[in-house]
């Protein structure tokens, strides 16, 4: 099968390039019900956000691909795979975050389920876009570090992380991702965040924790190009609006530099 173009990621670049910042709400599948996902889409309709990212540490329930398909319905908002392991495939999705776990030395999260995926994956048709997942330390464990068995990154070196970051982008991979992980009591420092942005070219996710503004505000401020809120959408859906007037402001100002 012919590899799909990749739109996704072209959008992504073109957006890096332009100053343009972007937001990701993280639906967890264990966490949201089929009311839950249309009560954030009808406020996404208002306050539109960037991507869907569908996915969990877990996935302890079976409906994974029924909530994609109830978000095709209702929204043109593209939707992309963030599976934590090789059976978390399923669902009518666009593109899917082909994550390597480069913070950490466990090697079936850099390459054994990719392996174990790879034949899959080109069937599907997806677009895969190949990403340096680092995860970090946030003052406690979280199901992604201990569910793939690392260690995080240590949450005062900025330095590891962009050494990381850039072995990972000399290697091939697309994007980068600092993850603090799902509730993290400490997102990723504005230090870390820009060390990174330095030391690579490739756009720059950033997710974990990101329960206020001011957070939000912080990521963007230090280099993310996408941040990422999941837990606190869940919690309490009308911080959508918040997260999205955020990454807006940042976009006006971008607007204007280039007019
Ligand atoms: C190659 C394929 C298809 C899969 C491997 C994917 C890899 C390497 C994953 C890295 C390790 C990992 C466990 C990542 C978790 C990513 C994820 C979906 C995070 C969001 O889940 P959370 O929301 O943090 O966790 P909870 O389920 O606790 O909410
Ligand atoms: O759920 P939160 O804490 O917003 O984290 C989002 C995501 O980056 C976790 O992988
Ligand atoms: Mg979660």
């Amino acid at each position: 099968m012919r590899p799909p173009v990749p739109l996704l990621y072209d959008a992504l670049c073109t957006g890096r390039q332009r100053g343009r910042k972007a937001v990701a709400v993280l639906l967890d599948p264990d966490n949201i019900t089929e009311t839950s996902l249309l009560h954030v889409l009808s406020l996404a309709a208002i306050h539109p956000v960037d991507y869907f990212f569908v996915g969990g540490s877990l996935v302890l329930s079976s409906h994974q691909a029924a909530l994609i398909a109830l978000i095709k319905a209702h929204s043109t908002v593209p939707v992309l795979l963030f599976p934590s392991h090789s059976l978390h495939l399923d669902g009518p999705a666009d593109g899917l975050l082909l994550l390597s776990l480069i913070s950490g030395r466990n090697p079936e999260f850099l390459i054994g389920q990719h392996v174990v995926a790879a034949p899959r994956l080109r069937a599907s048709g997806l677009e895969l876009l190949s990403t340096g997942y680092m995860l970090v330390d946030s003052g406690h464990p979280t199901t992604a570090s201990y569910v793939s068995g690392t260690a995080p990154l240590p949450h005062d070196k900025p330095t590891i992380a962009a050494c990381t970051a850039l072995a990972g982008e000399q290697l091939g991979l697309k994007l980068m991702y600092l993850d603090g992980g799902s509730g993290a009591r400490n997102p990723v420092s504005g230090a870390m965040i820009k060390a990174v942005r330095e030391a690579v070219s490739t756009p720059l996710i950033v997710g974990g924790g990101l329960n206020t503004g001011e957070k939000v505000y912080a990521a963007l401020a230090a280099g993310a190009d996408v941040v990422v809120v999941g837990n606190h959408i869940e919690a309490e859906p009308a911080f959508l609006a918040e997260v999205v007037r955020v990454v807006a402001s940042f976009n006006t100002v971008a607007a204007v530099d280039i007019a």
